[in-house]
């Protein structure tokens, strides 16, 4: 079956090759995880999706929103797409929101522009997003700035403002490494969550196993720009196949290969 997203033999070249025929499917309610070491190419996959690659980058294959190709799409028209059906959740929360600017004017600017609530229904709906993604006092914190929250609860807000429009892909690209190991759980679990209640195809990149294994459904392993192995996280866990992958899982910590239970365990 074809996903929602899909990338078809996916090349990157910035002076040299950087992503070499990478081909993913993604699937509305599914979390399909895309792993591997610093520097394999996993940002450079995602930034080709959103079409925020740099400028002297050259792009080959295809990426296929339903029947629309991005890859050569013009700025304009991928503006409309990217925030509206395709959102992002970065590693660092600080940075990708404004610091200047309440809460409550980054959801509600972001909402009018995409879908041309008025003002009172945008407000209404940015309570309603806070609620979800469990900021405390929703109403209150549309008027307050970023630094006023903390790390986890800053992340919850990227997350309210990257689904707010409904989009039917989220790139999360390291959604939880900055963040404190104790609400790192409570994290993936929101993003497990909602990828399921809003049938939401999630790429999910890290080079996070622990991670990996706690939420996602689909595993890719990349490796110096390809991806070396491809399955169910059942399968890669358990019989991982080639041996870049084994030599990750052998790195990760004995407790954190079992698959989906320390979610609980870690709390937030
Ligand atoms: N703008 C750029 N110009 C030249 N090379 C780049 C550029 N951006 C990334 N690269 C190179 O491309 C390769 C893949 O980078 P990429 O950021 O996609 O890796 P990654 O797997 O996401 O690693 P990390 O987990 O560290 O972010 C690396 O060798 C990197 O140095």
């Amino acid at each position: 079956m074809t996903g929602v997203l899909t990338i078809d033999e996916l090349t990157v070249d910035i002076g040299r090759p950087l992503v070499k025929g990478v081909s993913l499917d993604l699937h509305p309610g599914r979390i399909h995880g895309l792993a591997g070491e610093s520097g394999s190419g996993k940002t450079l996959t995602s930034l080709a999706v959103l079409g925020l690659l740099p400028r002297q980058a050259t792009t080959g294959g295809s990426v296929r929103l339903g029947d629309t190709e991005l890859l050569r799409m013009g700025r304009r028209e991928l503006n409309r797409i990217r925030g509206r059906r395709i959102a992002m959740v970065f590693q660092d929360p600080s940075s990708a929101l404004h610091p200047q600017l309440t809460v409550g004017h980054q959801l509600t600017d972001h909402v009018r522009t995409h879908l041309g609530l008025n003002r009172s229904d945008a407000r209404d709906h940015a309570v309603e997003m806070l609620e979800r993604v469990a900021v405390p006092n929703a109403a209150d914190a549309l008027g307050r700035y970023p630094h006023q929250f903390s790390g986890g609860q800053r992340q919850r807000i990227c997350i309210a403002i990257a689904l707010a429009c409904d989009p039917d892909v989220l790139l999360a690209d390291e959604p939880t490494t900055a963040l404190d190991v104790t609400v790192q759980a409570g994290i993936l679990q929101l993003l497990r969550d909602l990828a399921t209640e809003r049938e939401l195809a999630v790429l999910l990149v890290t080079h996070d196993l622990g991670v990996m294994s706690a939420i996602a459904d689909d595993v890719a392993v990349m490796r110096d720009g390809r991806i070396v192995e491809a399955a169910d996280r059942a399968t890669i866990f358990a019989a991982p196949q080639h041996d870049y992958t084994r030599g990750l899982l052998a790195a990760l910590p004995g407790s954190r290969l079992e698959t989906g239970t320390h979610l609980e365990e870690d709390g937030a």
